[in-house]
């Protein structure tokens, strides 16, 4: 079975100064297209399912499962690891019961003291059934309530109280944001990146990978970040891909290129899959 938990790749990562790409699922044609690509370029991968995405899919066994028959039906031989996206305490339980290979607990939003304590709780219960902890220091910011910020710094000293609870990647503010960029953003702290880095060699992962650019990508990973989270990148190819195939004037009445879902969804599928391909090559991941 090619599911896995993401320490030693992860690890192998942080000491190869390469990252390995974690890429969010919101259904079948997503599960494949990203396991595809990961196929194709023979790396390993590490698929993630956020709470509302497992919520709109069924739930997080279902996900499992999807998984795990999409890995068995493709003839997938690559390591994947299946992770909780910003899980909160009860989904990280509920995930490390149903048998996810890592989860995410998403505390940031809670005094640091009950993050700690909660962390510490989590690392517990997964570390007990082989499971792998990512945990968040401060807050990777994004757009809400139609403002969007221009990213937090962690805080060093809560890192590193944070990594010593045993946690196996720890996702750090850098000044990135989930979503779209906007015009003003000023770009990733590698000042704040050089500090974490020097005082942490727990992986460290990059949230909100998509519209950062490239180079600095590559920067933050040769400094450290080992994992990097893409969600909105793909999400984007996807519809732009859909968009241009129904407006290539496929008869939606009468031809079945026009209505056949296999057909409608097929060029955004593949758009993930080039995509995720693209990303990978920038990570460095290497074939295994
Ligand atoms: O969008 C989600 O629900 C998952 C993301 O938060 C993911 O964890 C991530 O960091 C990807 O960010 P993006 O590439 O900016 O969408
Ligand atoms: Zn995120």
């Amino acid at each position: 079975m090619v599911l896995t938990n993401g320490n030693e790749i992860f690890n192998n990562a942080r000491k190869g100064k390469y990252a390995v790409g974690a890429f969010n699922i919101n259904d079948l044609e997503w599960t494949r297209a990203i396991l595809a690509a990961a196929q194709e370029t023979n790396t390993p991968v590490l698929v993630q399912t956020s709470m509302g995405a497992a919520k709109y899919m069924g739930g997080y066994e279902l996900c499992l499962h999807l998984v795990q028959d999409t890995i068995k039906a493709m003839g997938i031989t690559v390591p994947v690891i299946m992770h909780l996206d910003h899980g909160n305490y009860e989904a990280a339980k509920e995930c490390i019961e149903v048998g996810y290979n890592s989860v995410m607990f998403d505390g940031h939003d809670l005094p640091f003291d009950e993050n700690l304590e909660k962390t510490k709780e989590i690392v517990k219960l997964a570390h007990a059934k082989g499971i792998s902890v990512e945990a968040e220091v401060g807050s990777i910011g994004g757009t809400e309530d139609g403002i969007t910020g221009l990213g937090e710094l962690a805080d060093v000293e809560e890192a590193k109280t944070l990594n010593a609870t045993g946690v196996d990647y720890l996702a750090v503010g850098i000044g990135n944001i989930h979503g779209v960029y906007p015009d003003n953003w000023k770009g990733l702290s590698f000042d704040r990146l050089q500090e974490l880095a020097a005082e942490i060699s727990t992986p460290l992962v990059l949230h909100g990978g998509s519209g950062i650019p490239k180079e600095q990508i590559i920067k933050a990973i040769s400094m450290g970040i080992s994992k990097v989270n893409v969600n909105t990148e793909l999400q984007l190819s996807f519809a732009k891909a859909t968009r241009e195939y129904i407006e290539a004037g496929h008869d939606q009445d009468i031809d079945a290129k026009g209505y056949d879902p296999r057909k409608l969804l097929a060029p955004g599928t593949k758009a993930i899959t080039d995509t995720t391909k693209e990303r990978i090559q920038w990570f460095g991941t290497p074939s295994i």
